[in-house]
């Protein structure tokens, strides 16, 4: 009797948990429309005033196929940190997951493979969660409470690692680049890639079976064109808790408005976004050469202007973001400020050296201190930070003990010899 009791109790409970899956949007993941992909490998860089750029999407996402190690991923955790905008952490491997992510990432999206090898649908899920497990979690409640009886400490680890899992986002992602480091990294050959009608069939069993928070169509990239359209055109419609995210090769208002009508919630943008940074390096080579220290704003706005219009890697990047209407302006002013930030910091970074010889720059009463200003809650450390990250050469040693970053398209380290 007792048992019947408890079994009606528990139909009762399940019955109304796939009510609100149908009828309330459940997903922990917000309905955003536009993502970053930051990849912390050290080849891809990041625009020296990052900040700006980032506040214009509405979340970045740490991670990548290949090269990410945690060394690199917690030096752009250490960059990302201070920005307002939410930041996500998606690990290509256990050992990507630290003390130090966890507290910086406001959402842990963990990948899941749907057309590749096992590895890579639960291989590596299963190797991440037994180190959480074994690993992480005991290693954290040892350092927070050495005081614990073993056994109570190795019920807390449990209960973290249930914790950790139940607060993350799955990620089902259908891979349709064979040709990319993702394909390579998952198993996924041109035998494996999906048409739309078994694409839709795998993201409904993601969707209801799986319970992924997110189905990822990913041509990682390169644009997925007509047949991403149709694929996601097929799958519209057909989910009920997921979300649909598009990435792959997205550098302009047209395909981001094509693939957002066919049905993807989000979508994602990782090498348009790089590219601002690989640009910038030589931009700010050439700014050195051509401008003074002290060149008037009217003199840099000029300058930009003769050199950044809609073809520019600023511009395509602003417009893959829905919500910036004049990409094109706003890229100009964004490349101006940085010109101007550039500039300054070379010759205070001079002068410091000329002085005491050390390697410092004072960020106050800086062009980058007033831009990051409206932005972040703490501009004074954001500055700062950025500075040191542009101070740091591959092998300095940064004094205060921070992480060394060479993430930043620009350094200083050899930047003060001329003007
Ligand atoms: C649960 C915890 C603690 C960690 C998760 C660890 C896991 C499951 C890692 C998943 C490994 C995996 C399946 C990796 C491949 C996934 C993939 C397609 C990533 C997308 O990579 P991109 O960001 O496109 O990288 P590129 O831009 O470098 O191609
Ligand atoms: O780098 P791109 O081609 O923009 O792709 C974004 C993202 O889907 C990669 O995982």
């Amino acid at each position: 009797m007792r048992r019947d009791l408890a079994a009606r109790g528990e139909r009762a409970v399940d019955t109304a948990r796939l009510l609100a899956r149908s009828v309330l949007d459940t997903n922990p993941v917000p309905d955003w429309e536009h993502v970053t992909k930051v990849d912390p490998e050290g080849a891809k860089k990041l625009p020296l005033l990052y900040p700006l750029w980032l506040a214009e999407t509405d979340a970045v996402s740490v991670g990548g196929s290949s090269d990410v190690t945690p060394a690199n991923t917690a030096a752009a955790f250490d960059l990302l940190a201070p920005l307002s905008t939410p930041v996500c952490h998606e690990p290509s491997g256990a050992d990507h997951v630290t003390e130090q992510s966890h507290d910086v990432a406001d959402l842990l999206l963990v990948p899941e493979v749907l057309n590749g090898d096992s590895e890579a649908l639960v291989g590596t899920l299963g190797t991440a969660i037994e180190s959480v497990r074994e690993e992480l979690a005991p290693e954290l409640i040892r350092r927070k409470a050495s005081w614990l009886p073993d056994r109570v400490a190795d019920w807390l680890a449990g209960v973290a690692t249930s914790l950790l899992l139940s607060e993350a986002a799955f990620e089902a992602y259908i891979v349709q680049n064979p040709d990319s480091a993702a394909a390579r990294e998952s198993g996924v050959g041109a035998e494996d890639l999906l048409d739309p009608t078994d694409a839709k069939r795998r993201a409904m069993a993601a969707d209801r079976h799986l319970e992924s928070e997110i189905v990822y169509l990913e041509y990682s990239g390169t644009f997925g064109g007509d047949e991403a359209v149709e694929t996601l055109e097929r799958i519209d419609g057909a989910l009920v808790r997921s979300r649909v995210w598009y990435g792959g090769g997205l550098a302009n208002a047209e395909d981001v408005r094509a693939v957002r009508e066919a049905g993807a919630d989000t979508v994602v943008v990782g090498d348009a976004f790089h590219r601002v940074a690989e640009r910038e390096a030589d931009l700010l080579e050439q700014a050195a050469t051509d401008l003074d220290a002290d060149a008037s704003p009217e003199t840099i706005r000029e300058w930009v202007a003769d050199r950044v219009d809609a073809e520019g890697s600023g511009a395509r990047f602003l417009s893959t973001v829905p919500g910036v209407d004049d990409p094109v302006a706003l890229a100009r002013e964004y490349t101006g400020t940085t010109v101007r930030a550039w500039l300054e910091l070379r010759a205070r970074s001079r002068r410091a050296r000329e002085g005491s010889g050390e390697p410092t720059v004072d960020v106050q009463d800086t062009t980058l201190r007033a831009a990051l200003a409206p932005i972040v809650d703490d501009p004074d450390a954001l500055a700062a930070a950025i500075a040191r990250g542009a101070l740091a050469g591959p092998d300095d040693v940064v004094a205060d003990g921070s992480r060394r970053s060479d993430q930043l398209s620009a350094s200083l380290v050899d930047a003060g010899t001329s003007h």
